[in-house]
């Protein structure tokens, strides 16, 4: 039943080229109707040259020949080029359509699926669509189409021989190929599975390579793939016997059909009901329909493919986003004395099976203030700042941007008034210029060099041969930590959002570099709403307000001097950073 309504759905992706379709059903048709004409005119010709006596008797059979000889390569030609046409342009348009779809389960539907088993089904698993697309639904088509055809003909000069001829066709052109589908279906989906653990198990021996070599288990991470290779390996032998069974079974239906059939005719000529000089006809037009249904016979097998294909795609496409656009979004605030964002008694959970992480969080944060989130590790820092992105949306209370539920605004709209920067800012495998434009668009050169300054990062690019044209390497491999976050910093200075994510920035960074970092920071905070998530406490008398988060409350709020003074948690943290209590005094 799911495999039907899998199937229905992947058909209905069809419909906006229906007309390209029924083309090449037509085409099809013409092709295996000619091949017909072809072999069956010819076979009669020659049984009928040696009884007719006057050519020109012959002159339509002989036309006949001569039509399909030539119609027969061309419709071949153009019904491949226009089903690979509509095929590879259908599978294109998946690819785009299911890859979208993953933008809005980002980041917290995406944590459930692994990277390489994503990358296989936009991969490998849209790929797999083409059995369906190219080598089952005009085949099928034509396949009925010729069908019906052969038991006209046949149905002319016998309906007995007609309706042995479509149950002998029905045999092997469906009932054959849809038994073996049925075996074949359950190993198309492990296959499948088996491929994209297969990826993830290389991309993640990629992503992990220097702790694997640290940690001396690259050799584990081969025998991981070789167990994987083996697995695929009897999958795809019991694949190929079961294809291979289903071949030899398509030969012998065929072989039995021409049997019986030629053992009917031949018994029908004796008894006069069919004039002789058909037979040859008849025999090679069977012969010719056997050949038209194969391409099918031997692509319904693989349908299992197509469909577990589509159903891991439709997975993804049916998923609910972590968050939904509004219904009547408001148009993207402007507000030129800047943007206050509210926490009104949020609680938060990342899913109804596990706790909340947030209890309670209410505090109002002024329009260009800088407000730093602080507190021992997975108190909730992060995830309070992902808030404001909408990553996820609170599970009760409500987050006010001016006053209005951010859940009204359009996402993009929202995004686009927050720069973020975090301890691990993705930078892509491009160059430096390319990687900055990735936050406007457009930007001169001018615009670039006025952000390099403030990040302090301009005299670094000056020593770089290729200058803003040099690539940086996969996640910017090839800076050191601090030039990424300065690049990074860059990145949202070029932004110039209204409001500021500031996540761990300087988690990975000496001690040196921070210090140069913080005021580098310090010019990117400068007018704009901030909140800077962070464990550790410097700078944290530039700051308006700190927020002392502890399992997911604010435990204490106040400036750098008040806290200090109340001797509570933040005096704890703060005093065990400098080293001047212990941990085991705390
Ligand atoms: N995607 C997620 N799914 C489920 N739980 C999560 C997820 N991300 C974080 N958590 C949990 O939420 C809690 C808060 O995590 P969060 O990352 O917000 O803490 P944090 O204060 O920023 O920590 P750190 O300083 O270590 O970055 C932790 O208990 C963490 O395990």
């Amino acid at each position: 039943m799911k495999a039907l309504k899998t199937l229905q759905r992947l058909l209905s992706l069809l419909l906006p080229l229906r007309w390209l379709v029924l083309l090449a059903i037509v085409l099809g048709c013409l092709m295996i109707a000619s091949n017909m004409g072809l072999l069956g005119m010819a076979a009669y010709l020659i049984a009928a040259a040696a009884i007719v006596p006057f050519l020109a008797l012959l002159a339509l059979p002989i036309t006949i020949v001569r039509f399909t000889g030539v119609a027969r390569p061309i419709s071949r030609y153009a019904e491949r080029l226009l089903s690979h046409n509509v095929t590879f342009r259908l599978l294109a348009r998946i690819r785009v359509q299911v890859y979208q779809r993953l933008e809005p389960l980002a980041p917290g539907h995406l944590l459930t699926y692994r990277s390489g088993d994503i990358l296989a089904r936009l991969v490998a698993d849209v790929d797999e669509l083409q059995h369906l697309y190219l080598r089952v639904v005009a085949p099928f088509v034509v396949a009925i189409i010729i069908c019906i055809f052969t038991w006209a003909i046949f149905a002319i000069f016998s309906p007995l021989l007609a309706w042995v001829a479509l149950a002998f066709l029905i045999v092997a052109g469906l009932g054959v190929p849809l038994l073996i589908s049925r075996l074949t279906r359950h190993l198309g989906k492990r296959q499948l599975e088996l491929r994209a653990a297969q990826k993830d198990c290389i991309v993640e021996g990629l992503q992990g390579i220097q702790d694997l070599l640290a940690y001396g288990q690259e050799q584990q991470q081969s025998q991981k793939l070789a167990q994987l290779d083996a697995a695929l390996s009897k999958i795809e032998r019991r694949l190929a016997l079961l294809t291979g069974l289903q071949e030899g079974l398509h030969d012998l239906v065929m072989h039995l059909a021409l049997w019986t059939l030629l053992v009917l005719a031949i018994v029908l000529v004796s008894t006069q009901a069919i004039n002789g000089v058909y037979l040859g006809f008849l025999a090679l037009l069977i012969l010719a329909s056997f050949e038209a249904v194969q391409p099918l016979a031997q692509a319904l097998p693989m349908l299992g493919h197509s469909l577990a294909a589509g159903e891991r795609l439709f997975a993804i496409t049916d998923a609910s986003p972590a968050v939904e656009e509004p219904v009547e979004p408001r148009p993207r605030p402007i507000a030129s004395d800047g943007y206050g964002l509210s926490f009104d008694h949020i609680d938060f959970a990342y899913s109804a099976d596990d706790g909340d992480v947030l209890h309670d969080i209410h505090v109002a944060i002024r329009s260009r203030s800088r407000v730093a989130l602080v507190g021992p590790s997975g108190s909730g820092k992060s995830t309070l700042a992902q808030l404001v992105v909408r990553s996820w949306d609170a599970t009760r209370g409500m987050l006010r941007l001016n006053g209005e539920d951010v859940r009204n605004y359009r996402l993009h709209d929202l995004r686009s008034l927050v720069g973020v920067v975090t301890q691990d800012t993705y930078l892509f495998n491009d160059t430096l210029r390319n990687n900055l434009l990735l936050a406007r668009a457009g930007a001169s050169d001018d615009d670039l060099r006025a952000v390099l300054v403030q990040a302090q990062l301009d005299e670094f690019v000056r020593t770089l041969p290729r200058g803003l044209d040099t690539w940086i390497g996969e996640q910017g491999l090839r800076l050191s930590g601090g030039e990424r976050q300065r690049l990074a910093i860059a990145r949202a200075l070029l932004k110039d959002a209204p409001i500021l994510l500031l996540d761990e920035v300087t988690a990975n960074l000496d001690p040196l570099t921070e210090h140069a970092l913080l005021d580098v920071l310090d010019s990117l905070m400068q007018g704009r709403t901030t909140l800077f998530a962070t464990h550790r406490l410097v700078a944290m008398e530039r700051m308006d307000e700190i927020l002392v988060l502890h399992e997911g409350r604010i435990a204490e709020r106040g400036t750098h001097a008040q806290l200090l003074q109340r001797n509570g948690l933040y005096r704890q943290l703060f005093d065990l950073q400098n080293n001047i209590v212990t941990f085991a005094e705390v």
